[in-house]
């Protein structure tokens, strides 16, 4: 084992300007199709693609912590959770394993949390430079009244949230209501101010990778900083066919815009090999670029525990326990 040479934090970060949003272009809206056996058989081949082992790995691994939103979104949150999960946001790797690897001040890219427990993070993240990210907007099922839903990300940013992920209204996709999706991102959009907004798409409610294709698009028409699969509560989650679609999405309006939108898959990733796979997909489709924690962003409860547990035995040789690696 050598330690690590190259640290993602170390990579220069160049501030990007933010997607101001364009008007609705039902036109190109129209012509957005998805072949979803040639896209099925091309995700099938993900995992096998790269086998990236030993420091190659560590480092890989080392990347992903930098892009998590560590998440907690369960209703029996309490302060003492949130104050525990912050503390592992800003050390989410072991000094021991930190120093094995060579590598100091590593944290997440953000806590995420419900607006209840904004100010906990806040206060806990103090002085750490990492933002606290929000679901509003009536998470997961998005359907409480409209004025409510922007009222919630207002409040969420009075209270200190960086960045609000909201949720759409499936059914404005489902009844192909592009207008009205685009209207309700706009408003959400507008509502979040300076802070950033991930448009949560719950593509597993979707129906099919051509809506996903298409409501990807009007979300970065009306404003959206970040375009993210899904709340975790959806029966299905981030799957790589639907990643696939979306991460192509934000490539063609970044050919037409020459705005930088960032992907979010969450819900249901929880092994540090899946994070390779998906670092790999963004390489390959968008580039190096699309690795920094501005522009990728994986939202997960669990997957810190197994990398920590990985990079553990990457410096060790011996694996430990699942409990010896807590969130929360
Ligand atoms: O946005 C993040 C998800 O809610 C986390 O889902 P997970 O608990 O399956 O990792």
């Amino acid at each position: 084992m050598s330690t690590l040479t190259q640290t993602p934090t170390q990579l220069p970060q160049v501030h990007l300007p933010r997607n101001p949003g364009m008007a609705l272009d039902l036109d190109w809206v129209a012509r957005v199709q998805a072949n979803t056996s040639a896209i099925e058989r091309r995700a099938a081949t993900l995992p096998g693609r790269r086998s990236v082992k030993k420091d190659y790995q560590a480092a890989w691994l080392v990347k992903a912590v930098t892009c998590i939103d560590l998440t907690t979104l369960s209703g029996d949150d309490t302060v003492g959770r949130v104050r525990r999960l912050c503390a592992k946001a800003r050390q989410p790797i072991r000094a021991d394993i930190q120093e094995a690897l060579g590598i100091s001040g590593i944290h997440t890219g953000a806590v995420c949390v419900y607006h209840d427990m904004i100010e906990i993070a806040v206060q806990a993240l103090d002085g750490t430079g990492i933002p606290v990210a929000a679901v509003s907007t009536g998470f997961p099922a998005g359907l409480s009244p409209f004025h409510l839903r922007v009222a919630e990300i207002e409040e969420s940013v009075k209270a200190g949230a960086r960045e609000i992920d909201i949720v759409i209204s499936r059914r404005h996709v489902l009844t192909q209501n592009w207008q009205a999706l685009y209207d309700e991102m706009r408003a959400f959009r507008a509502a979040c101010g300076d802070a950033h907004v991930k448009a949560i798409l719950a593509t597993g409610e979707l129906g099919s990778l051509r809506n996903v294709a298409r409501a990807s698009l009007i979300c970065m028409m009306a404003g959206a900083d970040f375009i993210k699969t899904s709340t975790g509560k959806e029966s299905v989650n981030a799957t790589l066919p639907v990643s696939l679609v979306m991460i192509r999405a934000i490539r063609d309006y970044y050919d037409a815009t020459g705005f930088h939108i960032g992907y979010k898959p969450a819900g249901g990733i929880s092994k540090a090999k899946d994070a390779i796979t998906y670092l790999a997909l963004m390489k390959d489709e968008l580039g190096h670029r699309w690795l920094q924690p501005d522009l990728f962003r994986f939202g997960a409860s669990s997957l810190l525990n197994d990398i920590e547990r990985q990079l553990e035995h990457y410096v060790t040789g011996a694996y430990s326990a699942s409990y010896r690696h807590p969130m929360g």
